[in-house]
């Protein structure tokens, strides 16, 4: 049956929703609302959305809608909720949202929508990128991603299984989470990081005035912990502003493993540093982490020659055997990992086949990611 879905906040997160909701309900009606027109221009041009609406004009669209999902930096979804209430809405409307916190927007669509025939389900998809934007929209973003569906007051379960059915095209996983625990585990593991990664940054520039080396012989190691610095400032200063106290938390956490790592090395006890470094590298290891789009863990790194055709004679060898590839990267700097050519597949068995008849065919070492 066909359903209106309305979403609001057409970026990247947005745009990726979009594509995937079409491509498991084909014969849904998407709309989109975004305050840059050019984005919503163009996801029509692409196919990505049916129609737009003018912000202007949803006071009198509202109550077409059976799906709305807000994609917007957190505190201006927050405020969206708070202009739909507004609003003529449609009986038994499911609201949901994309937002990186929780509790806050939970507690708000409670507030304003508890006696009103509106269900509201938290939502979050944990994968995205440093990129923003509707061009970088993709439809596998969010495969084999965790999905956290946080219910509410106003949601029961059977709204989480609707919730589930109309964002099933991502081909994520679900999980449900109580919003304060999603905000407790995502300081942790998304928001401290950020932070992190941003303090990386500032400090480095920082000793460039001084050490002006520091500013350009910045290898893999940097760049893989402060890839996501290069996030956009708004939708950080609103998650970090919808999450203030955790994040205290987590920031007062740190400085006891800073003091004590700090403590060892003044001490010079190498047995306790290579085990600081040991155990790390083990629990990272053992450590679920998914990558959105592509799973790191059906990786495998192949140590090529400089030579031409080399990438051309291993695909050809994989596309004989059937298997098909879903990334390729050519790692330019052979001291930080081994091999010079990353591949990913899709499944582990893929991984075990090319690994066998690339190193079968070719003599080349293959190390599994
Ligand atoms: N980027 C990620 O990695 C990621 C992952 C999961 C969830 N999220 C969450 O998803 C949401 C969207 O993030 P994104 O990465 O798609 O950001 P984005 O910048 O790519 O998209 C946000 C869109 O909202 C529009 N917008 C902003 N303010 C607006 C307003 N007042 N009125 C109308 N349109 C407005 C922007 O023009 C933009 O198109 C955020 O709440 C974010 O926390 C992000
Ligand atoms: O891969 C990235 O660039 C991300 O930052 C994605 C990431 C994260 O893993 O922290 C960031 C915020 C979201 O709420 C979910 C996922």
């Amino acid at each position: 049956m066909t359903k209106k879905v309305l979403l609001v906040g057409l970026g990247l997160i947005g745009g990726s929703l979009a594509l995937a909701i079409k491509e498991e309900h084909p014969e849904y009606e998407i709309s989109a609302i975004d305050r840059n027109e050019k984005s919503l221009e163009t996801a029509l041009e692409l196919g990505i959305i049916d129609k737009t609406l003018l912000n202007d004009n949803l006071i009198n669209h509202a109550s077409d809608f059976d799906y709305i999902i807000l994609a917007l930096p957190v505190q201006y979804s927050i405020d969206f909720l708070e202009e739909l209430s507004r609003y003529d809405l449609k009986e038994g409307l499911l609201l949901t949202d994309a937002s990186s916190t929780k509790v806050e927007i939970v507690e708000r669509a409670e507030e304003l929508f508890k006696d009103k025939n509106v269900r509201f389900v938290g939502g979050h998809p944990m994968a995205g990128s440093h990129k923003s934007g509707v061009l970088a929209a993709n439809i596998n973003l969010f495969e084999n991603a965790y999905y956290v569906l946080a219910p509410s007051s106003i949601s029961s379960p059977e709204d989480l299984l609707e919730a589930k059915e109309l964002l099933k095209g991502t081909r994520a996983q679900f999980i449900e989470l109580d919003a304060n625990e999603h905000d407790k585990v995502t300081s942790q593991l998304s928001h401290f990081p950020h932070i992190l990664a941003a303090l990386l940054v500032e400090q480095a520039s920082d000793y460039a005035k001084i050490h002006p080396a520091t500013g350009f012989l910045a290898a893999g190691g940097f760049r893989d912990m402060t890839r996501i610095a290069s996030s956009d400032a708004n939708m950080w200063t609103d998650i970090i502003m919808t999450n203030q106290k955790q994040l205290v938390d987590r920031l007062d956490d740190f400085t006891d493993y800073i003091q004590g790592i700090k403590q060892e090395i003044i001490d010079g006890d190498s047995q306790k540093i290579f085990s600081f470094f040991d155990d790390a590298r083990e629990k990272r290891d053992s450590m679920q982490i998914h990558n959105g789009a592509i799973p790191s863990f059906y990786d495998l790194y192949v140590n090529v020659p400089d030579k031409v055709g080399v990438i051309h004679e291993i695909l050809g060898y994989l596309t004989e055997a059937g298997i098909s590839i879903i990334n390729i990267r050519i790692i330019e700097n052979r001291e930080e990992i081994m091999g010079g050519l990353k591949l990913s597949f899709r499944s582990g068995k893929d991984q075990h086949d090319a690994q066998e008849i690339i190193e079968k065919k070719t003599g080349y070492k293959v190390y599994e990611a």
